[in-house]
């Protein structure tokens, strides 16, 4: 039996399926005062933040409110989320009333930022994140992590000397391990993977880098390379845009991090060209990938195909070469690879990293479910029990009150910031019910 009130604005107690939950409605209306003393774990808003947002100023600092803000208290710092980004005007911005200091923080704010949105919800996940839930909108824009103490966090505000907030997209279901390919310039590694996405395009995709190097005759920005002015790309590096960065035979090269994003977004398994410095980097970031480097059969060889390809000057071809040297060395002794290839024979050689891909039969790969549709509540409050986020549609269908909550299921999470969160699971409440009910028979 569901007892429930469809307008939660205050801290109020229903059971659903035997499960007592504890709800909490997140909005915080301009004008509208709070109930002194409530437990503000879930995300309630103190008051004292309700009286700074109605005077629009906070302790000398006007904090520009347009309404829709929610407020998190989190040890003695309020995280107030909502409204504009100062910097970035389209995007939700996030400020900090420190209770210790009765002073405003600005936080230096990392990651791919959500857009503002009606409203929005906030709920406590853990220690570490607040997950925000946007009103009103799509189900691939509706969940978002807002990180204000994880490792990738705290390792930003060592880096930046100032405090650090990082946003990160809520995603369902999850993606394959990206594969990374590293070896000597003109081994060829662009025609292995060339050969790949020919016969598997739906199944992988291309990262496409950033360099500062001059574009080749055949090459097209946005698809060989992300072709871009050095400052302009130590601007991103220093914004935290970079998964991995190196300077390579003279140029900058990087992987952003949406440039793997993206690609998991449309479905499909992830490979990167680097070189093994921008391979050590990955190899030590969250990102869990597959690492194959491939070795030529002999530098006379190596020196044939880089000159065969004719689009080096003299002076590069050197430089590549001597670099080859120590690149094959580093492969073949830094632990960082999981496999070694060794191109001689074109053919082989595809075959061999099929083999090891799993595609040559030996592995039969999962079959792909599509995740279902679920409809999100245009306005809604959230609430947490264990591992599960209510969504609670704040205008229900009369009599039918479990159709309008949804399930949103974070304990299988995945990734964070600056990338994705993937593994988030989304299902209607009745479907929940049904599988409890499944499991008491
Ligand atoms: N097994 C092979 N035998 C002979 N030629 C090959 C073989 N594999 C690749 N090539 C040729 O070698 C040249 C270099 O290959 P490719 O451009 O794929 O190298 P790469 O490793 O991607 O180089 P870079 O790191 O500079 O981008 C190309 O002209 C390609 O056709
Ligand atoms: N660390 C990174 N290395 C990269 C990236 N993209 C390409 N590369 C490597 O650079 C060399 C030269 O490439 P070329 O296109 O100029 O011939 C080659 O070894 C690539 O693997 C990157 O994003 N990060």
């Amino acid at each position: 039996m569901v007892n429930f009130d469809p307008y939660l604005d205050r801290l109020s107690m229903m059971t659903v399926g035997g499960l007592l939950l504890q709800t909490h409605a997140l909005h915080i209306p301009l004008g509208e005062s709070r109930i002194a003393g409530t437990d503000f774990s879930m995300g309630e808003a103190p008051a004292f933040i309700v009286d700074e947002l109605q005077k629009g100023y906070g302790n000398g600092f006007d904090i520009k409110s347009k309404g829709g803000e929610t407020a998190i208290l989190m040890g003695n710092r309020t995280y107030v989320i909502g409204g504009a980004c100062e910097e970035s005007p389209l995007s939700i911005g996030v400020q900090i009333f420190d209770q210790s200091t009765g002073e405003w923080i600005y936080p230096t704010v990392l990651g791919t930022k959500p857009k503002t949105c009606k409203g929005l919800s906030a709920v406590l996940l853990s220690e570490d994140r607040i997950l925000i839930t946007k009103n009103g909108s799509t189900p691939d824009d509706f969940a978002w992590f807002l990180e204000v103490d994880t490792q990738y966090v705290r390792q930003q505000k060592k880096i930046l000397g100032t405090d650090v907030v990082a946003w990160s997209k809520g995603v369902r279901g999850y993606a394959e391990k990206p594969i990374v390919i590293s070896g000597p310039s003109g081994v060829g590694k662009g025609t292995l993977i060339s050969m790949l996405m020919k016969e598997y395009p739906s199944m992988f995709g291309f990262s496409v880098s950033h360099t500062t190097r001059a574009p080749r005759a055949m090459e097209k920005d946005g698809v060989h390379y992300h072709f871009i002015e050095r400052s302009a790309m130590e601007k991103e590096i220093e914004d935290g845009k970079f998964l991995e960065f190196a300077s390579v035979h003279g140029n900058l090269y990087g992987t952003s991090v949406e440039a793997v994003e993206v690609v998991a977004d449309d479905g499909k398994r992830c490979i990167l060209d680097i070189d093994v410095q921008g391979a050590r980097s990955v190899r030590a970031s969250s990102l869990e990938a597959i690492f194959i480097f491939v070795c030529p059969p002999s530098m006379a060889e190596l020196e044939k195909r880089l000159r065969a390809r004719g689009t080096e000057t003299e002076e590069q071809v050197l430089k590549r070469l001597k670099n080859a040297k120590a690149e094959i060395e580093q492969g073949q002794s830094s632990g960082i690879f999981h496999h070694m290839l060794y191109n001689d024979n074109l053919e082989e050689c595809y075959k061999s990293l099929k083999k090891l891909l799993g595609l040559d039969g030996s592995v039969t790969a999962p079959p792909k479910s599509s995740p279902k549709v679920v409809d999100l509540p245009m306005d809604h409050s959230v609430a947490k029990i264990d591992h599960r986020i209510i969504i609670n549609s704040k205008t229900p269908e009369l009599g039918k009150a479990s159709t309008n909550m949804i399930v949103l299921d974070v304990s299988s999470l995945k990734g964070g910031a600056p990338g994705r969160t993937r593994g988030l699971d989304i299902y209607t409440m009745d479907s929940f019910l049904d599988g409890l009910a499944c499991i008491n028979h």
